[in-house]
């Protein structure tokens, strides 16, 4: 099974951004985090911003959407070149249209789903995403605490995701260290969001390999397709 570590940059030195980019060129993807103050209380940046960051970052993007209507600003961070772009449930009623859109343009379509938000209605839509981002604290903040509640509806994605064959990438977002990494992964998660604990670090390389490999020793051999 592939295991994924994706530092947010949330956690980063906005004024250095270009050599906190380069500080985690052995992850996978670069989790970068939009933030409109509507959809969330806090604010980051727009498509300037991750524009300049998709110029310089030795690795892909990974762009998280906190923001309100989707169907109008997502397509743009694909047309950007983003590897993959994910979205929130909460936030539009088509998000079919819109991951579409975003495959069409030739990203990866994601879609979030925040602590409180039910999978069951989005079961039988997987097919329609490539990854789907389980949110494990409240959005908007970073170096906030894991929320273990949100373990059954990993599972049950992965559990759906295994039972059907599909190659869904299951992402958590918010509160992974060393410890809740091992959680994650137990649960079904492959692919893991790390600001603070990366960022915080003195040596963000080797935290990015402690956390990959904590996660490979707790991840499960039978969803080796994803
Ligand atoms: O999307 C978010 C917060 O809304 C995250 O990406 C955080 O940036 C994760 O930070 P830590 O919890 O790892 O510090």
């Amino acid at each position: 099974m592939s295991i994924r570590i994706n530092p947010s940059i949330l956690a980063a030195d906005f004024v250095n951004m270009e050599s906190a980019l380069h500080s985690i060129s052995s992850a996978d993807l670069v989790h970068v985090d939009v933030m409109d103050n509507h959809f969330v209380p806090n604010l980051t940046f727009g498509p300037g911003m991750v524009g300049r960051i998709q110029d310089v970052s030795p690795i892909p993007l990974d762009v998280h959407l906190m923001i309100e209507n989707p169907e109008r600003w997502a397509p743009g961070y694909a047309e950007l070149g983003a590897f993959s772009v994910t979205f929130h449930a909460e936030s539009t009623s088509d998000p079919v249209a819109v991951a579409r859109r975003l495959r069409e343009i030739g990203s990866r379509a994601g879609l979030a789903l925040k602590p409180g938000t039910d999978v069951e209605p989005y079961l039988e839509l997987l097919d329609e995403f490539d990854q789907i981002l389980v949110m494990t604290v409240e959005p908007g903040f970073g170096g906030q605490k894991f929320m273990h509640e949100t373990m059954p509806k990993l599972r049950l994605l992965a559990e759906t995701a295994t039972r059907t064959g599909s190659e869904l990438w299951l992402q958590v977002d918010g509160g992974i260290t060393e410890d809740t990494i091992a959680v994650a992964a137990e649960a079904g998660a492959n692919t893991f969001v790390a600001g603070s604990s990366v960022f915080a670090s003195d040596n963000p390389a080797l935290q990015i390999d402690t956390l990959r490999q904590t996660a490979s020793r707790h991840a499960h051999d039978h969803r080796a397709n994803r």
